[in-house]
């Protein structure tokens, strides 16, 4: 099994590289990539703790020899928020260093599972997937945009609210990964009530928790080490269904049937091959409905942004 993390040497990328390194499956290989010349030194860093992990580190334009052979690919290279953006406001960056880390990808490890972290996430998936098509490779079921911290998060605060472990606790979010397009669907947690007004709260602070950690890190950037968990969460996700476990689910933002957009955050079924089954959302309340049906427009035109760009 081989895991290639293309921004490795950037806040999320070192943190992602360290709890993969720590956690990979014994015989596995760790490629990282990234612009910055540290990164064949990131590599050697991570070398040295104990586990049986092969880590190899690249840096330059040329991100083809980390990804030779690949089975997986999270991409977190670009740049991220400072205070008083959005995170649509990356686009001008980091819409051209997607496309060109896809191109690689199209021709280098045109199978593998493709895992997009970089912002604005709604628009970045869309980029890459036009970027496969294409180049002739492009696979619906191995294309998706990371969105488990907003998972991770709102499990946090519902175990906080209620006096659970948070361990215990597992919110589906849907939707995409901006503002009112997440959508935590609280009223399918398991064994907890909410009164409407709680809702309100946990949902707006899970909408705008990226915002909180931006506003907190005063300019020094956005979450790194709670996003570098959640990759984890889901890259390691990726590495148990390909070596063929059963009943791997996780949410993330992908191609689906259109029935709410073409590009959605939903429940997931994942095999040998990518994305098996797509579950649907299940029974929404009044409340989620609403908000499922307000957050349509924006996610829309954050897609198109991405296909208009590749065209
Ligand atoms: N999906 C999510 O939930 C989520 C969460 C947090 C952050 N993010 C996004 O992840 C991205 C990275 O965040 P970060 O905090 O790690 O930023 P960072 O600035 O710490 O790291 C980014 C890295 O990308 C590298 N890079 C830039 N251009 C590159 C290129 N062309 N090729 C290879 N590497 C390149 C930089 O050298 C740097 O090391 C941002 O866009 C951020 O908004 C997404
Ligand atoms: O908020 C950001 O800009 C980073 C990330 O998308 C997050 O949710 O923390």
């Amino acid at each position: 099994m081989k895991v290639a993390v293309l921004g490795a040497a950037g806040g999320i990328g070192q943190a992602l590289a360290l709890l993969l390194k720590t956690q990979l499956p014994a015989g596995s290989a760790l490629s990282l990539y990234d612009i910055a010349p540290v990164t064949p030194g990131v590599a050697v860093d991570l070398s040295h703790i104990p586990t049986s992990v092969k880590v190899e580190g690249f840096s330059g334009e040329d991100a083809t020899p980390a990804l030779q052979g690949a089975d997986i690919v999270l991409i977190s290279a670009g740049v991220a928020r400072k205070p008083g953006m959005d995170r649509a406001d990356l686009f001008n960056v980091n819409a051209g260093i997607v496309r060109n880390l896809i191109e690689q990808v199209a021709s280098t490890a045109p199978k593998a599972l493709i895992g997009v972290i970089t912002n604005p996430v709604n628009t970045t998936v869309a980029i890459a997937a036009e970027v496969l098509k294409k180049a002739g490779v492009y696979d619906k079921n191995r294309l998706f945009g990371v969105s488990t911290l907003d998972i991770i998060r709102a499990n946090t605060f519902v175990a906080a609210l209620k006096g659970k472990q948070p361990t215990e606790i597992e919110v589906p979010v849907v939707g995409g990964h901006s503002g009112v397009t997440i959508l935590p669907l609280l009223s399918q947690v398991k064994g907890i009530s909410f009164s409407e007004q709680e809702v309100a709260d946990l949902t707006k602070r899970i909408q705008n928790a990226g915002t909180e950690v931006v506003e907190a890190k005063a300019g020094g950037g956005s979450a790194t080490l709670s996003m570098g968990q959640a990759a984890a969460r889901f890259g390691l996700s990726l590495v148990r269904a390909l070596q063929g476990e059963a009943n791997v689910v996780e949410c993330a933002y992908v191609e689906g049937d259109g029935e709410y957009a073409r590009f959605f955050s939903q429940p997931l079924l994942i095999g040998k091959n990518g994305i098996v089954e797509r579950r649907p959302l299940g029974p929404l309340s009044a409340f989620e409905q609403q908000a499922l049906s307000g957050m349509l427009e924006t996610l829309k035109k954050d897609i198109a942004q991405g296909v208009e760009f590749v065209k």
